[in-house]
């Protein structure tokens, strides 16, 4: 068993505080926002993330795991995570990384034991983790610096802390790596590959690994833009190359692209700080990833556009969907709520529904309407928009959405609905790189 500190409890460390302690340390998590740390303490997660809440549940119940404000509470631990939030900087396309420092700073300044590990998780530009080592030599010398970083997709948070792909351990010392794989001893033990490198192959291999699948979304959607221009299938080209055993299949779903609190913001950091280390050359073809990602927003505005009949004044446009993806409340660069944004400016009055980020949608566009079911969100539209591909989506009845819509108009922006089932009942379908279906 290991005491550990968890230094910032979003939707990172909040699921990996209730990970180390399901995985059987004493864990103790280190939060700046009040209600934060009264919903985890009482049991409740404050996102909505499948699992965590019995996890919570079970280490809040074995006396292994708290949460709190008070950086005392953090004096005694051998490993501190840090796992504050790198947003992109506002007008630029770099990471701000002033939480990181100040978690850090505040490791330094609360944690007391000698020889204690200060494990960097969130995602950083390269050459992060030396300047804070430096740092720390300065100010903290008892403490030493690893880095290791997270590559969990929310809504399956939980499974992938436990039962990682792969373990990157970014270390300058054998002791360091001994002190990380007793931490993660029980996913090592179920054969969890452990990649160990230095600091900078330990930054990079995160914004790498994000960078890789936006450029295989952005791949697939590039594809999607010459299907509409010359007539093929995005769904079957995606089968048709996705057997392959060398491309795969899976982040080949074609549709409105990638949003979230992630790929966004780290491919933008990723580009302006390979200018900063005299590497200008090697992203830039990330910029052409973000523009295609960012085409198909526009392009479904106007595909909605054109199904009310080439303009949204006055019509009525029913949404579903307002989470960047399935099984999150993440309504961070959500694409859904952008493309529903969009054309509500341009004069639709946009009814959104999602069964989990309604509240977090409202709190950021309190200017759009929202209902709680896809019934009351379809009443009396002219158009569906399948925004965001939740399951009770794509499981819908066409002929019972029918009975509430003025037309059956429906625009799949995910690519998911079962397009005969939907036309059989009537529909008018359409979708992102299939002008024939
Ligand atoms: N959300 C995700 O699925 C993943 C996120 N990451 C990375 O992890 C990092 C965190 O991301 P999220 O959890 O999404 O962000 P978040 O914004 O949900 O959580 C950050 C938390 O840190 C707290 N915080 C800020 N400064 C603090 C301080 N000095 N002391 C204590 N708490 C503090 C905030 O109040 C907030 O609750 C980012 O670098 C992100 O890129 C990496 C893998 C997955
Ligand atoms: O750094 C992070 O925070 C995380 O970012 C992503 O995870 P996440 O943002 O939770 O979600 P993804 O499942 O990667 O989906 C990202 C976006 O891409 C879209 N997407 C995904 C797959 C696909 O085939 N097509 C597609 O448009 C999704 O709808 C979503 O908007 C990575 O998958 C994680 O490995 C990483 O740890």
């Amino acid at each position: 068993m290991t005491s550990i500190a968890v230094v910032g409890c979003g939707y990172l460390g909040a699921v990996h505080a209730a990970c180390m302690a399901e995985l059987g340390h004493e864990v103790v998590g280190l939060e700046v926002d009040l209600e934060r740390v009264a919903s985890l303490n009482d049991g409740r997660a404050p996102f909505h993330e499948p699992g965590l809440d019995d996890l919570l549940a079970r280490g809040l119940a074995s006396g292994r795991l708290s949460f709190t404000a008070d950086p005392a509470a953090i004096a005694e631990v051998e490993v501190a995570f840090i796992c504050v939030g790198t947003p992109q900087r506002r007008g630029e396309l770099a990471a701000d990384v002033s939480h990181v420092d100040a978690a850090t700073a505040t490791v330094a300044a609360h944690v007391t034991r000698a020889g204690a590990l200060v494990v960097g998780k969130s995602t950083v530009p390269v050459g992060t983790a030396p300047r804070l080592a430096e740092e720390l030599a300065r100010t903290a010398p008892h403490l030493e610096l690893a880095w290791n970083p997270e590559f969990l997709r929310e809504g399956h948070a939980v499974d992938d802390t436990l039962e990682p792909d792969r373990l990157v351990l970014g270390v300058t010392s054998e002791r360091a790596e001994a002190v990380l794989r007793e931490v993660y001893a029980t996913p090592i033990a179920g054969g969890t590959p452990v990649v160990v490198t230095d600091f900078a192959t330990a930054e990079l291999a995160k914004v790498a690994a994000n960078s890789f699948l936006a450029t295989k979304i952005s791949f697939i959607n590039a594809m999607a833009e010459l299907c509409e221009a010359a007539g093929g299938d995005v769904v079957l080209l995606a089968d048709a190359i996705g057997h392959d055993k060398r491309i795969g299949r899976s982040f080949l779903n074609a549709g409105l692209g990638f949003g979230g609190g992630c790929l966004p913001k780290d491919i933008r950091a990723f580009m302006a700080r390979a200018g900063e280390v005299g590497a200008d050359q090697a992203l830039t073809f990330l910029r052409e990833v973000d523009a295609i990602n960012m085409r198909r927003r526009s392009r479904m505005v106007d595909l909605a556009i054109a199904g009310l009949g080439g303009s949204a004044i006055g019509r009525r446009v029913g949404v579903l969907g307002a989470a960047f993806k399935p099984h999150s409340d993440d309504i961070r660069d959500s694409p859904a709520l952008n493309v529903a944004a969009q054309l509500q400016l341009q004069g639709a009055d946009v009814v959104i529904t999602d069964p989990e980020a309604l509240d977090n949608a409202r709190r950021l566009w309190p200017g759009l309407s929202y209902a709680s079911t896809a019934q009351e969100a379809c009443e009396g539209v002219d158009i569906v928009l399948l925004l965001t591909e939740w399951p009770e989506y794509v499981g819908l009845d066409p002929d019972e959405l029918g009975t509430v819509v003025r037309r059956r108009h429906v625009l799949d922006g995910r690519n998911a609905l079962d397009v005969r089932r939907w036309q059989a009942a009537g529909w008018d379908y359409r979708a992102l790189g299939r002008p024939h279906v």
